[in-house]
């Protein structure tokens, strides 16, 4: 009980606007397995032991609706998209109504295979005693990645180092809301809401992302993300309850 109280459970924040131009309509609302993206998205944390509540940011009405079908009794309520992603995300820590010290964990809707199981991992360590000002799933790059300019190489870097960074990304609810009071120039080049803390000078702590939680960007993602819940629901034919 002692340890609730000193740990109250997290809050997520699932953000599901835009446009989804790259994948030709907005994402979160396509089929998979027989079930909107986004409902796949909002079970996990309704099965996460570490969250307590989850709000959402898009189409107040049909999250609703979804939420509701999916029997999220976690839910709490969903706030207007910005034109962009820190926008989004600005709108829904404003409609957060939790103590400054609450953990919240910022989502794309759009990474739509999280797990409960990485979801706790991350609230773990959000809320461990060393106390970090941002934890981030990450997994090793295992492509070469090169900066290049105008067509041509201008050099390559050493993948050793690098990180692709995934959702959930957990912070204190006060922090991130104080940084999203910064300009909106400054919020819309940051590509991710770490940066953010990053930038502030915070320390962000990585821990093991999980390979299958991609995010629904393009339609070739769409295939991999079939695949990988039929698998998970141990059906060898991917799309064959759809
Ligand atoms: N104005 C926006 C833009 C994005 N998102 C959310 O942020 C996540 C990552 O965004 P992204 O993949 O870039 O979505 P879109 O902006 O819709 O895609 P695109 O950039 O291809 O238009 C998604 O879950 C998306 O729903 C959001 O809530 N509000
Ligand atoms: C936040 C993110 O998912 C981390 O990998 C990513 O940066 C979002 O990028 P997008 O272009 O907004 O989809």
């Amino acid at each position: 009980m002692a340890n609730a109280m000193a740990n109250p459970p997290a809050v997520a924040l699932v953000l599901a606007g835009g446009l989804g131009t790259r994948m030709g309509r907005p994402k979160q609302f396509l089929t998979l397995r027989g079930r909107p993206a986004l409902y796949h998205t909002l079970r996990a944390f309704e099965e996460a032991d570490s969250v307590g509540r989850v709000y959402a940011v898009g189409d107040r009405p049909r999250v609703e609706s979804l939420a509701k079908e999916a029997g999220i009794s976690k839910y709490v309520g969903c706030a207007e998209p910005g034109p962009f992603r820190q926008l989004s995300t600005k709108s829904g820590l404003l409609l957060c109504e939790e103590d400054p010290e609450t953990v919240v964990l910022v989502h794309d809707g759009s990474r739509c295979l999280v797990t409960p199981d990485l979801i706790d991992r991350i609230v773990g360590a959000a809320t461990a005693e060393d106390h970090p000002d941002g934890v981030v799933p990450a997994t090793p790059v295992s492509d070469t990645i090169k900066v290049a300019r105008g067509g041509e190489v201008v050099k390559t870097l050493d993948r050793t180092e690098l990180r692709a960074v995934q959702t959930p990304q957990a912070f204190r609810l006060g922090l991130l809301r104080r940084l999203h009071e910064a300009p909106d120039e400054y919020l819309g080049a940051a590509t991710d809401d770490a940066s953010l803390v990053e930038r502030n000078g915070g320390r962000v702590l990585l821990i093991e992302g999980d390979k299958t939680n991609i995010k629904l960007t393009s339609p070739e993602d769409l295939v991999l993300a079939e695949a990988i819940l039929a698998a998970r629901e141990g059906d060898p034919r991917p799309g064959a309850s759809t």
